[in-house]
């Protein structure tokens, strides 16, 4: 899993500035749990992290499912892509966002209302179900995922999930390279960094450049990296919500 391309650290200068218009196509959410793909399999994180409300089974909408099982035909025999969370509920974010932001709080307990928002906004965004500017997950066109290999352990890639550091910078090792000379270990995980990061580019999806787990498709943050002049996905819903 070498000789990929550096990771490019070019963020769109509007990122997250500018709401892009949506033209909903009206795909469907898939189950993940529900059936079984060639390539991807679920382990739903917030439900294991006891967040209220968080769904027992990673949801997506359909056309991602397609495109992970055509990205998936580049992994090395027996790996599969392990979706830690797709499609999220209202309450979830809410729940992620608030509890992050206190924390931050806790942490900073001298600073202003609005950086506090920034700091808690590079890693979780704001719980929006504005259908002009819906948070990305609510659209069920964003996902959170790592790899497993052929003995079912997660490869490395340098921090666990919803790790909200630096490191989590998915070009965070391309930038110590160029400072330092990396350890074996260090190199690994820029290696699966670039390799995740290629596969899911290959086929479509962009990455959110601070956190190297996030990857989007059909939702705002795709269509404004794309430079589509519309999004096909808006604020979904699961049946049993509506
Ligand atoms: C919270 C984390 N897993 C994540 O998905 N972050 C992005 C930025 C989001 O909340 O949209
Ligand atoms: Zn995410």
């Amino acid at each position: 899993m070498s000789h990929y391309p550096k990771i490019p650290q070019y963020v769109h200068p509007d990122f997250k500035n500018k709401a892009i218009p949506i033209k909903e196509c009206g795909e469907a959410l898939v189950n993940i749990g529900a059936y079984s793909f060639k390539h991807i399999i679920e382990a739903p994180m917030y439900r294991r992290l006891k967040v209220a409300d968080a769904l027992p089974h990673c949801y997506v909408r359909e056309s991602i499912i397609q495109l992970l099982e055509e990205a998936g035909q580049h992994l090395p025999a027996g790996y599969r892509f392990v979706i830690w969370d797709g499609y999220r509920p209202y309450h979830v974010q809410e729940a992620i966002y608030n509890d992050f932001y206190q924390k931050l709080k806790t942490q900073f307990p001298n600073e202003a209302e609005k950086s506090i928002k920034e700091r808690t906004e590079n890693f979780v965004s704001y719980p929006s179900i504005n259908p002009a500017s819906p948070a990305p997950h609510i659209t069920g066109g964003a996902i959170d995922l790592t790899i497993q290999n052929n003995h079912e352990e997660w490869i490395n890639f340098g921090t666990g999930f919803d790790d909200f550091s630096e490191v989590a910078n998915t070009a965070y090792f391309e930038q110590k390279r160029e400072k330092q000379k990396l350890t074996d270990h260090e190199h690994t995980i820029l290696e699966n960094r670039r390799f995740l990061y290629q596969l899911l580019s290959d086929v479509g999806f962009t990455n959110y450049h601070q956190e190297w787990w996030h990857f989007d498709y059909g939702n705002q943050w795709w269509a404004q990296q794309k430079e589509k002049t519309a999004a096909i996905y808006g604020v979904a819903k699961l049946e049993e919500e509506v």
